[in-house]
């Protein structure tokens, strides 16, 4: 097989060649449709030495409460990700260069055991941590948030989180189960995973359960950003209140894709009418970049209900803004 050239644009946020990355296979070169999709066409984490970021998929659905298919969703975004290209200017940064960025293929996790496949990411996620220093994982269903954040704990304690979503997924059990799509931060704020002064959602609306699931919320430590929130008093307002709440905390960020509108990502299996735009969340991203972020999720994609791989293009996008807002600046 021809070794694939890789993106000459290898470059840091001066504008430096840099040499020691390796970086994206050249669209320029190998047209884009072409060759195994790695996320946006970077080289697997086991061709370089080490990586800064790895992007790594969890096939794992087990644990949804309505339609199922997100354990398609690390495949259908990577599918997405071929048309990304190296240079971000809304954060003016080479986000493939000025690190090295690398996708380690999937964890495994047993479809049949949610406590087992449970085990088998968290466990996953931190043999990944010995070669690489952050990971952004691709999912899979809201409940490998869980086993995340444990791995996270492990290396920085309670980390503040910073969850986009429509739901709370602050609540107790399904059907007696109490590790599911709709509970990954209960078990995590119980579990004393999560920073309780500094954890937000944004993007919530639609209904709940009973008015008591916005008490059990703001007890388990998460203040909320409300879809109509950001409506009402604007994006600098919403990320003003974002950034006092997480201040200079380590920060883990979840990003369920339902928290946009189902016209921007149809392809999810809890879909909620009144969601934010992609713009809006991709330039509420673009506001964290000085933040500590120790790791991110995107979960929720699940391609049997997407079009024209909108949610998917959504998904690859949000990667690549959180890539971005990783990368080191001088
Ligand atoms: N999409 C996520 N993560 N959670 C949705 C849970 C909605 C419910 O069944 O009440
Ligand atoms: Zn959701
Ligand atoms: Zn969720």
């Amino acid at each position: 097989m021809q070794p694939t050239p890789n993106s000459p644009d290898a470059r840091d946020e001066a504008g430096r060649r840099r040499p020691d990355i390796r970086g994206p296979v050249d669209a320029s070169v190998v047209p884009r449709f072409a060759g195994i999709a790695t996320f946006a066409r970077l080289p697997r984490l086991d061709e370089v030495a080490h990586a800064d970021i790895a992007i790594v998929g969890v096939p794992f659905d087990s644990g949804v409460s309505y339609r199922p298919g997100a354990r398609f969703g690390p495949a259908h975004v990577r599918e997405a990700s071929r048309l990304l290209r190296p240079y971000n200017p809304a954060q003016n940064v080479f986000p493939f260069g000025a690190q090295q960025v690398a996708d380690a293929g999937d964890l495994v996790a047993n479809p049949f055991d949610i406590a087992e496949a449970v085990r088998q990411i968290e466990e996953g996620a931190l043999a990944l941590g010995e070669q690489a220093d952050r990971l952004v994982v691709i999912g899979g269903d809201h409940t490998i948030a869980l086993p995340l954040l444990r791995a996270v704990h492990r290396t920085h304690g309670p980390v503040a989180v910073l969850h986009f979503d429509a739901h709370l997924d602050t609540w107790d059990t399904y059907f007696s189960a109490p590790v599911t799509h709709g509970t990954p931060f209960r078990r995590a704020s119980e579990e004393g995973l999560i920073d309780l002064t500094a954890s937000v959602h944004v993007g919530i609306r639609g209904p709940l359960y009973a008015k008591s699931d916005l008490d059990d919320d703001e007890r388990l430590g998460f203040s909320i950003v409300t879809s109509e929130f950001i409506e009402e008093h604007g994006l600098p307002a919403a990320i003003e209140r974002v950034r006092a709440r997480i201040g200079d905390a380590p920060l883990y960020i979840s990003i369920d894709i339902d928290v946009l509108d189902p016209s921007h990502a149809p392809g999810t299996g809890t879909p909620e009418a009144g969601g934010l735009t992609s713009r809006e969340l991709l330039r509420i991203l673009r506001a964290l970049a000085d933040l500590r972020i120790v790791g991110a999720d995107i979960v929720e994609v699940a391609p049997a209900y997407d079009h024209a791989q909108v949610t998917a293009v959504a998904a690859s996008h949000v990667a690549y803004e959180l890539i971005s807002a990783m990368a080191p600046r001088d």
